[in-house]
């Protein structure tokens, strides 16, 4: 066989793609399947439903989409609507014809962006409209994290507290504003994107002076962009680094760059060796890109102060044997940080919206740009 001939499997893909229009086509009723792998809620789903021109098919248990049903119903399917547990590889898209693939989330690391750009299937995701709600969650971490927010909480919900007696340093952290006689607070950022930035807007008036950070794609200094930062945060300094001078310059490191293979356990050991003995590291961005057993040592050797995370890898099945569970001074949440109503219904608004203009081809309110991930 010559290497151009397609392999069984590829051929079984193709005839099962082809079956997908053409199921499509036999349906007569001119309309479009859309797949919806959550109930959007009596706000945002009449987006979709009083859209006479579309087969609804939503998974309507409250519970995360299995995996099975959500293969059954892409033949035929123009568009799907799905949340950032529902992986989008070549088993999902293998079985049918899809336009576009929308997310609810600003995160696409559950997606095969190269294998979409190949196929022409559109990505719409939601970024912007959770910026402030993920910037307030960061901030709370930084500060539930620094001020040992886990630990003594927990004297109160044990009830010790009429056991434990008041002395002049227990429970202490490090602060997380500059006050007298705290000279400079720097905050270090992996990933510099719209996040980030709302995240930097809510600590300038805490005190912070400089700003250290890491940016896609490369980590060349860029003093020009810097000093227009610097002047638009009004700090005394923002500089782009290099991901050590990130460790070992910021008193807080927070992450939040994408996730995917090219961002994983960019926090590792010898990151996090770098970092201060006081910092605390935050991450609401993607699990993986932090390296749980790294950070779990660092914790209990006292590399770092603590950590707050909104994300960890091998997310949700995370229980309470897990080591960074069990360390005293890692706060973590199950991955809250969009979770306003305001702020998840704008999302689930834009999710529905992206959909429709994947489907009808028209420009989605959100969309990524695919170009250079084939
Ligand atoms: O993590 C949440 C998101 O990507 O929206």
């Amino acid at each position: 066989m010559s290497s151009e001939s397609a392999s069984p499997s590829s051929m079984q893909a193709t005839r099962q793609r082809l079956m997908s229009i053409a199921s499509h086509l036999r349906t007569g009723s001119g309309r479009m399947k859309v797949v919806v792998t959550r109930d959007l809620g009596p706000d945002a789903m009449p987006l979709l439903r009083e859209r006479k021109e579309l087969d609804l098919v939503v998974w309507s248990e409250n519970r995360a989409c299995e995996r099975a049903w959500l293969l059954e119903q892409i033949p035929g399917a123009a568009g799907v609507l799905l949340m950032l547990a529902d992986k989008v590889n070549e088993e999902l898209l293998d079985k049918g014809f899809l336009k576009v693939v929308s997310t609810m989330s600003v995160g696409y690391e559950h997606v095969d962006l190269p294998l979409l750009a190949k196929r022409g299937v559109r990505l719409g995701y939601t970024p912007d409209v959770l910026t402030d709600a993920v910037a307030d969650v960061t901030v709370m971490l930084a500060l539930m994290a620094s001020r040992n927010a886990k630990e003594t909480a927990g004297v109160i919900d044990r009830g010790e507290w009429p056991n434990s007696t008041w002395s002049p340093f227990i429970f202490c952290g490090p602060q997380l504003s500059r006050t007298p006689p705290i000279q400079t607070r720097t905050a270090g950022f992996l990933g510099f994107g719209r996040i980030a930035q709302a995240t930097l807007r809510r600590l300038v008036p805490f005190g912070f002076t400089h700003c250290v950070y890491v940016a896609n794609p490369s980590t060349v200094p860029n003093p020009v962009q810097d000093a227009a930062y610097t002047k638009q945060f009004n700090l005394q300094s923002v500089r782009r680094v290099d991901i050590d001078t990130l460790a070992s310059a910021s008193d807080v490191v927070f992450v939040l760059a994408p996730g995917g293979d090219k961002t994983r356990h960019l926090v590792n050991e010898a990151f996090l060796r770098k970092m201060k003995k006081t910092a605390v590291l935050v991450n609401t961005a993607r699990g993986t890109l932090v390296d749980s057993d790294a950070l779990a040592k660092a914790l209990k050797e006292g590399w770092i102060w603590a950590a707050g995370l909104d994300v960890v890898e091998g997310e949700p099945n995370v229980t309470v044997d897990h080591p960074l569970v069990k360390e005293p001074r890692c706060v973590m949440l199950p991955h809250i940080g969009s979770a306003t109503f305001d702020t998840r219904l704008s999302m689930a608004a834009c999710a529905a919206r992206n959909t429709l203009a994947g489907v009808f081809g028209e420009t989605m309110q959100a969309e990524l740009e695919l170009k250079g991930t084939a």
